[in-house]
């Protein structure tokens, strides 16, 4: 049976449904049938093939996105695959193993050139920003370009400390805005998934790109954001995007013209330092100012899209288990809860609630783990031996596979299908469930399993930040809040939507609920204190 024609998606969907995109793929491949002779050699990982030939993977993809590679993983179970697709080929990486081998091997699997080649789909950047981009894109290289450039600048201006704190504290003050106005006097209902996003895409933006942000100008924006959220995948083949993924192409038209304006009124000089710094470096590298309004589009999208949709899953997770709830609450009022002028403010100390709540950030990390399948993909510079063993191709993709290495009963334990709320206590590589439970929390995941912020060089600068906002919200929800299903039980959680590769989980359905405040916090004020007390 091939996964490429027999599967399905919950609820009978396909992930892209790009008829046309495929209807492109056969043309492309009948008219150049003689070209496609791939060849494997024998030392490279063993071969999935397809049951049609040349197109059968990439026609896999188009249609079940990130779940094609679960898919296929339920079949042959092997550590590492090789893909072929027309005359090359994609390299497949599901042991943790192997990963922690790729990440190694960083100076022939470069993350910059896979990034530099993916710009003109995402955004469109033309042949001059191009030719800058991909100049010196490694920090080895003699002449290191804008890429090691922008790298290290973000790593060093979101890394904690004093930048770190400034974007915490106005993201903080903005979500703390939102949830004092939120259920005064009566219960609301409200779709949570559509809540959290439009808030987080005020705050988020407000904190990162200043008082002039894009939304803060244009609050219709946040719809065409999202809009163009939905069809990112589609979009970076860059072919045909107008026809393949039409409301996220007009989408990002408007995001793209009003990020121009923002850079042509300078409206990054109110903005946070890294925001500052990333328009001073692309422009010193020779980028016009159309192509740093594109830019910025990308940068939103990272810094936004997983932090939404990775809160929204922990609201879920600690709403929809009421005995969780109870223990999350009295873990941060006991080590992270700061009470002001007689109780009407509570304060949330968010160094308390990295270092003192176990709990909480065990279920952080419980729900990065179960829907963060964002892929670590790199392209292969030169042929290269992994593990002294497989060997890959220079000019070829290879992709960790975060999905099925964080379903993986062998890496996790016999629970690796469930949610574990203690999974991450005081281990963050994680505890290995053993059956017996004598042997409970007696051995640690490998630490390169959690691929939540990928690894290796390529660890995701914007984690800190990621953890401030999530953590701040899901902390103030439980503390000033019950949520519940509209009918007053539990709340649900919704399905979730595995074919992205790109990004964390988007939830299937909408998922409406009531919200009211907690008794005795009805007249209560929250506020957080982002650095917690001096040491
Ligand atoms: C839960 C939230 C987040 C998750 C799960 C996440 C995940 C990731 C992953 C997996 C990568 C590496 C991709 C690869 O290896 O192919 C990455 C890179 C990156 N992330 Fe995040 N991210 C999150 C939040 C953020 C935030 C809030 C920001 C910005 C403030 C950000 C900025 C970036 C940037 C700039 C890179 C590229 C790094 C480079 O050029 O080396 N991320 N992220």
């Amino acid at each position: 049976m091939d996964p490429s024609t027999t599967a399905t998606l919950p609820g009978g969907r396909t992930a892209t449904g790009g008829i046309l995109l495929l209807a492109i793929v056969a043309v492309v491949v009948l008219a150049s049938r003689r070209f496609l002779q791939y060849y494997p050699d024998p030392r490279e990982p063993p071969v999935v093939p397809a049951r049609i030939p040349y197109v059968g993977h990439i026609i896999g993809l188009i249609r079940y996105g990130g779940q094609y590679f679960r898919m296929l993983d339920e079949r042959y179970k092997y550590p590492i695959y090789t893909l072929p697709m027309l005359n090359s080929r994609m390299y497949l990486v599901t042991s943790p193993v192997l990963a922690s081998n790729i990440q190694r091997a960083s100076k022939t699997l470069s993350f910059n050139k896979l990034v530099g080649y993916s710009l003109p789909g995402m955004i469109e950047y033309d042949e001059e920003a191009m030719k800058v981009c991909m100049n010196g894109t490694e920090k080895t290289d003699e002449n290191p370009g804008l890429i090691p450039a922008m790298h290290d600048m973000l790593y060093s201006v979101l890394a904690p400390g004093k930048h770190l704190d400034e974007i915490s504290e106005l993201v903080l003050k903005g979500h703390a805005g939102y949830l004092n106005g939120l259920a005064r006097g009566e219960s609301q209902t409200m779709d949570l998934y559509r809540w959290t996003r439009d808030m987080f895409s005020v705050c988020t933006a407000r904190a990162l790109y200043g008082p002039e942000n894009i939304f803060a100008m244009q609050p219709e924006l946040v719809e065409a954001f999202w809009d163009l959220d939905a069809g990112m995948t589609k979009l970076m083949p860059g072919i045909l995007p107008s026809l393949i993924a039409r409301k996220a192409y007009y989408a990002r038209k408007k995001l793209y013209a009003a990020f121009i304006e923002y850079i042509k009124q300078r409206s990054y000089l109110k903005a946070s330092q890294v925001i500052r710094n990333r328009v001073e470096i692309n422009a010193e590298h020779g980028l016009n100012t159309k192509m740093l309004g594109h830019g910025e589009v990308v940068f939103l999208w990272g810094s936004l899209v997983n932090a939404t949709q990775s809160s929204f899953w922990l609201i879920s997770n600690i709403f929809s288990r009421p005995e969780l709830l109870k223990e999350i609450r009295a873990e941060i009022e006991a080590h992270a809860m700061i009470t002001q002028q007689e109780g009407t403010v509570r304060v949330l100390d968010m160094k308390a609630l990295r270092n003192s709540c176990p709990l909480l950030v065990s279920v952080y990390r419980e729900t990065l783990r179960m829907t963060a399948n964002v892929n670590s993909s790199r392209l292969v510079t030169a042929d290269t031996m992994v593990a002294d063993q497989y060997l890959l191709r220079a000019n070829s993709v290879v992709q960790i596979v975060s999905g099925v290495i964080h379903s993986d009963p062998a890496v996790w334990g016999h629970d690796a299908a469930e949610f574990n709320p203690r999974r991450f206590y005081n281990s963050t590589a994680g505890n290995f469930t053993a059956k017996d439970e004598a042997k409970q929390g007696s051995k640690q995941v490998n630490p390169v399993a959690f691929r939540a912020f990928s690894g290796g060089s390529v660890l995701c600068p914007g984690r800190h930040f990621a953890q401030v906002e999530i953590l701040g919200l899901a902390a103030a929800m439980a503390m000033c809040f019950d949520v519940t299903a509209v009918d007053g039980g539990p709340m649900p959680v919704p399905g979730k939507d595995g074919t992205g590769m790109l990004a964390v989980d988007r939830p299937l359905e909408a998922i409406h609920v009531n919200i009211r405040r907690r008794t005795g916090w009805e007249d209560v004020t929250i506020a957080y204190d982002a650095h917690g007390p001096p040491a």
